[in-house]
């Protein structure tokens, strides 16, 4: 099926006047590593500009100063380690979480996403190095929670379920691999498939501007706010991947091409929930 405006429009709920920050929920972003903070600040930034009322980064010390001058809107918790996470602890409960964008594959990283997974039972959106972890310890899917959204490009989805000789056979293992675990698994490409058991959207929007670093990151973090904003994952990914390449086909003729960036998705977002609502 083909995600179209029309299938969005009936999947998008109307914000209650009066709900307030307490309500919209709270995303937690989980990642970064030195050198690679940028990612969790992009992801922090589109989950607030997709509408969640609250969110919170757990980043490695290095990347406290930054998160906060960058997305002064976020809220940070710091790992005991300078570079990298290796112990997961906080002292709240946010209704969505996001893990793994630059989060990188140091030993003590890999031990703190799988004591993490252990006390999980909420879905989880899973993007990058978690991906890469769980690829290397494939012992560990068993931990993730059913319902999770695991969000692949085409070299991470190779680390985890091996080569595929097209693209059927691609989306044949990844129906098996959705219905054996419970995930959604939102296949990056372009177009993205986003893969629900048995079931196969297409996504209708996006284009080459999107080919730039931290269109992911900033898609993980617009899936982990509709899900903190109470959107089942599969709708929360379903709308989340067509907003997200919406945003590219409004910048075009405004950014060009070449000079597109993941801020402009960002930028875009607002645009994006816009259009929705204009007859198309
Ligand atoms: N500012 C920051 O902090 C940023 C931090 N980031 C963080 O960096 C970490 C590493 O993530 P990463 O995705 O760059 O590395 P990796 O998993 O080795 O994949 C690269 C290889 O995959 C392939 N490939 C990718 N897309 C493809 C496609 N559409 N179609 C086909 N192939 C495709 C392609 O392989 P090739 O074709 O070259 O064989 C490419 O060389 C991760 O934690 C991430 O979150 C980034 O988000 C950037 C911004
Ligand atoms: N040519 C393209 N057309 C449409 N979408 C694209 C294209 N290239 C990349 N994208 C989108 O950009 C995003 C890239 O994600 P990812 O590779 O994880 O980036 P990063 O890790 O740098 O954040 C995905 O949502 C993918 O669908
Ligand atoms: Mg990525």
């Amino acid at each position: 099926m083909k995600i179209t405006h029309r299938e969005i429009i009936s999947r998008i709920k109307k914000t209650d006047p009066k709900s307030h920050k307490g309500t919209l929920g709270h995303a937690l972003i989980i990642g970064g590593s030195y050198g690679k903070i940028g990612s969790v600040c992009l992801s922090a930034k589109a989950a607030l500009r997709t509408g969640c009322g609250l969110a919170t980064v757990f980043l490695p010390e290095c990347g406290y100063d930054i998160i906060q001058s960058v997305v002064p809107e976020a809220m940070a918790i710091t790992d005991v380690q300078h570079k990298c996470i290796s112990d997961i602890q906080f002292d709240f409960l946010p209704q969505a979480i996001g893990i793994g964008l630059g989060m990188g594959q140091d030993a003590a990283t890999q031990q703190a996403l799988y004591a993490f997974l252990r006390q999980s039972t909420q879905p989880l959106v899973i993007d990058a190095d978690a991906l890469n972890i769980l690829s290397g310890h494939q012992e560990w899917l068993s931990l993730v929670p059913k319902g999770s959204v695991l969000t692949p490009h085409p070299k991470e989805f190779e680390r985890l379920i091996g080569k595929s000789d097209s693209v059927a056979h691609s989306v044949a293992q990844a129906k098996t691999f959705s219905a054996r675990h419970q995930v959604v698994l939102v296949l990056k490409g372009a177009p993205t498939k986003i893969v629900w058991q048995n079931e196969v959207f297409e996504n209708t929007t996006g284009n080459a501007a999107l080919a730039t670093a931290g269109s992911g990151d900033v898609l993980t973090g617009m899936i982990t706010s509709l899900i903190a904003q109470s959107y089942h994952p599969l709708d929360a990914a379903l709308i989340a991947v067509y907003l997200h390449g919406k945003t590219a086909d409004l910048a075009l003729p405004e950014t060009g091409m070449q000079a597109f960036i993941a801020s402009d998705i960002i930028n875009y977002i607002g645009k994006a929930y816009l259009s929705l609502s204009s007859a198309q």
